[in-house]
């Protein structure tokens, strides 16, 4: 996913973004220009005080209709579900499809599957849905072949129907009904002998582990502790003997029961049981990919799952880990409040050399806060943020909408920081308040010793946060104070709003970049 870097008060700030190639990157839907164009669309348009056009996201109607306008706007494509099933929004899934664009484009790997230029590309969708989104777009987009697979008549019913109003890329699209009866074991007696210890190290980085030599190395047991899948088979078992794919991709069934799912209450976007739901969640759900990508491992280039929680990112490349993969590549989309991690991996040779991410900058870090107390939101947890700062005599400039807090410490707040006890975040410290102003000449006012940081804080699923700092000035000198100061922060976050509390060195801080 590409991340965008912004020049804001001579400050460059890297900031995970919508895609490049996306086509909203800029210029996002026009509601009032779709609303005058497309009747149907019209009475979900109304208009804010500041005279904005806007459609009420929690009316599964308005985002329905919306999803159904820009494709036809946008990409040509004719296009409906059924009331209550799980509605796509266009911006977010193009950026899925963008970025395995560009793992496909990347010269990371070796393309031993090698095939001439007319060729097209072959893709995988797991769980493609009623709405069958990532095949529309892909074949629409780039040009891309797909077989889109389900377990459900419904969404099998609508997958298909939604390829043949689409006469011009239907060629282009098979659906696949996942036959639920031969449940597929990939269990440990099956992987046992194919597994092989990496020795590599996986990290959530650019470019991520490297395994040069799996074939010398001794089999391993699995030994993760991760959640099992039972269910219909994904990919072992569905896709057939000598087929091969580019890619396969994946928008998991995220939660474990539909109260976990919480059904967002700012936004409407349906979603069935049969959609959002499956024992063990998401975790489980993706297990069951990597453990279908032992089997299958080259018929595949690159193996890629959507995955909607932070925690679960460690867990399973830590699985890739140990079934020996070549490379973990990861990414982060941004859509608004929320965000979603992209985690592609490959048994393919790396065709150059990685980069470690031991020796590359960090200048993102983050961490998730779960289980938090229910009368907890953003605005208690950006509220401590600010206090953690200014108690040590840092300056906090505050945007409560956008839920980010800008962060000005010099070498001495900074020890504070790191020399405070645990401290008690609920006494409101006396901050300084500082705008940062731009002098117009391309370099900010700060001095370069000063320790800059942007926190922050988005919404996850309910109960569920992440906080994610993004160091301003890579080259001041107190930047090297950055990951212990974030890990400080997050042992007194989870202190004090998590049922779990954080465990001395127990820190889940991951290295965004
Ligand atoms: C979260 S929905 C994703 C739908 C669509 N791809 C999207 O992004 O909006 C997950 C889909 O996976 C399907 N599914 C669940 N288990 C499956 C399996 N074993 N094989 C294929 N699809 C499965 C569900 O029926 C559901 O349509």
């Amino acid at each position: 996913m590409g991340s965008k870097k912004k020049r804001k008060r001579g400050v460059t700030v890297e900031r995970p973004t919508i895609h490049p190639r996306n086509k909203y990157s800029d210029n996002p839907p026009d509601f009032a220009q779709l609303a005058s164009l497309y009747p149907s669309f019209e009475p979900f348009v109304f208009y804010s005080r500041d005279g904005r056009p806007r459609i009420d996201w929690t009316d599964f109607n308005a985002t329905r209709e919306l999803t159904r306008v820009l494709l036809l706007h946008d990409h040509s494509l004719n296009w409906w579900i059924p009331d209550g099933q799980l509605c796509p929004t266009v911006p977010n899934r193009s950026n899925y499809i963008h970025w395995i664009e560009d793992l496909l484009s990347s010269d990371i790997i070796t393309n031993t599957n090698a095939k001439v230029d007319v060729e097209v590309v072959r893709g995988f969708d797991i769980g493609t849905g009623a709405n069958c989104i990532y095949p529309l777009l892909g074949a629409s987009l780039l040009g891309w072949s797909f077989v889109g697979s389900d377990v459900t008549d419904v969404a099998l019913e609508w997958a298909e129907r939604n390829v043949k109003s689409n006469p011009h890329i239907s060629g282009l699209i098979e659906i696949r009904k996942v036959e639920s009866g031969e449940t597929t074991s990939c269990g440990e007696e099956s992987c046992k002998g194919q597994l092989v210890d990496s020795g590599s190290n996986a990290h959530t980085n650019e470019i991520e582990a490297s395994n040069p030599e799996p074939d010398f190395l001794p089999p391993l047991k699995l030994h993760s502790d991760v959640k099992n899948y039972h269910g219909p088979p994904v990919l072992y078992g569905v896709v057939r003997d000598g087929e091969k794919f580019d890619f396969c991709m994946c928008n998991p069934p995220f939660f474990e029961s539909m109260e976990e799912a919480g059904l967002n209450p700012k936004t409407s976007c349906g979603g069935t049981p049969e959609e959002m739901v499956c024992p063990g969640g998401e975790e489980a759900f993706i297990s069951r990919i990597i453990q279908d990508s032992v089997e299958l491992k080259q018929s595949i280039r690159w193996y890629t799952s959507m995955v909607g929680r932070k925690s679960n990112m460690k867990i399973l490349i830590s699985k890739l880990r140990e079934v020996g993969v070549t490379i973990v590549k990861t990414t982060e989309f941004v859509q608004g409040q929320t965000c979603r991690w992209g985690l592609a991996w490959s048994f393919l040779p790396p065709a150059k050399k990685v980069i470690s991410s031991h020796v590359a900058e960090k200048s993102v870090l983050s961490f998730m806060l779960e289980g938090l107390q229910r009368q907890c939101n953003a605005i208690h947890v950006m509220q401590s943020v600010e206090t953690f700062f200014c108690s040590a005599g840092a300056t906090c400039k505050s945007n409560a909408s956008a839920f980010t807090l800008d962060i000005t410490a010099s070498n001495d707040h900074c020890e504070a920081i790191l020399k405070s006890e645990l401290s008690n975040l609920d006494e409101p410290a006396p901050c300084q308040y500082k705008e940062v102003v731009y002098n117009g000449s391309g370099s900010s006012h700060l001095p370069l010793s000063d320790f800059s940081l942007r926190i922050s804080v988005f919404q996850q699923i309910p109960g569920t946060l992440l906080v994610r700092g993004s160091l301003q000035h890579r080259e001041s000198p107190a930047a090297g104070a950055f990951s212990s100061i974030f890990l400080r922060l997050e042992e007194v976050l989870k202190l004090k709003f998590c049922r779990e509390k954080a465990t001395a060195g127990g820190s889940s801080i991951n290295r965004a970049r």
